[in-house]
């Protein structure tokens, strides 16, 4: 299983919480991950842990002020990119111009999306894996795996039926071994998780607690 942690914007330090998935990493079979914010990356990814950017904008070298560059970010340490967090949500067009720009940098991709109608039309623009999270579930504590199993089952369906090679991972809610364990179950080759961890009084606890059962 792969986990991917997110830190969005939430007040952790990034670097302790990058260390941390790193130790864990090395004591589990699961890949581990962590996506910090963009200004966070280089320092993140001096620590060893496999480092993944938020977002990356559909956008060459040019004049585009306060935009994230894909080579930027890769220049910087990541080795993958989130594309459409519902917190980040974009057009089509600018998915499709993003999973481009990442394709380009040699970014390995990530596209969220709400539900498995979107998990179709995002595996269409052929990324590595996508992503069900249902907006609502996120940030609960209310696992996705269990709250509606149906959705996790339907967008491995969905991308499955549009592309076999595209792998699926589920989020939201997410924070035990159960719910990592649940959503391989349902078909999930990983999860994307944040508060979890982020906000825990003790990452690494947490994290090990996750991958404890894999
Ligand atoms: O948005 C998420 C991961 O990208 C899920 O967030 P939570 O794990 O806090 O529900």
């Amino acid at each position: 299983m792969f986990v991917l942690v997110n830190l969005k914007t939430y007040p952790c330090d990034p670097v302790a919480v990058a260390e941390a998935v790193r130790d864990v990493d090395e004591s589990t079979d699961a890949r581990l991950a962590v996506a910090p914010q963009a200004a966070d990356l280089a320092r993140v990814a001096e620590t060893g842990v496999e480092t993944w950017a938020q977002h990356v904008d559909p956008i060459e070298h040019g004049s585009n002020t306060g935009h994230t560059l894909a080579e930027s970010v890769a220049d910087a340490g990541a080795v993958g990119t989130l594309i459409n967090h519902s917190e980040k949500r974009l057009k089509l067009a600018d998915i499709d111009g993003s999973v481009r720009a990442a394709e380009r940098a040699g970014l390995e991709t990530v596209v969220c999306a709400n539900n498995p109608e979107q998990i179709g039309a995002a595996a269409a623009l052929g990324p590595d894996a996508v992503a069900v999270e249902p907006p609502e579930l996120i940030g609960t504590g209310t696992p996705v795996s269990q709250a509606d199993p149906d959705i996790v089952e339907d967008a491995v369906e969905a991308a499955d039926n549009v592309d076999s090679e595209v792998s699926v991972l589920c989020g939201a809610g997410i924070s035990t071994g159960d719910d990592v364990v649940a959503a391989g179950d349902l078909g999930a080759e990983g999860v994307l998780l944040a508060s979890g961890v982020a906000k825990a009084d003790d990452p690494q606890a947490a994290l090990e607690d996750l991958v404890d059962p894999l």
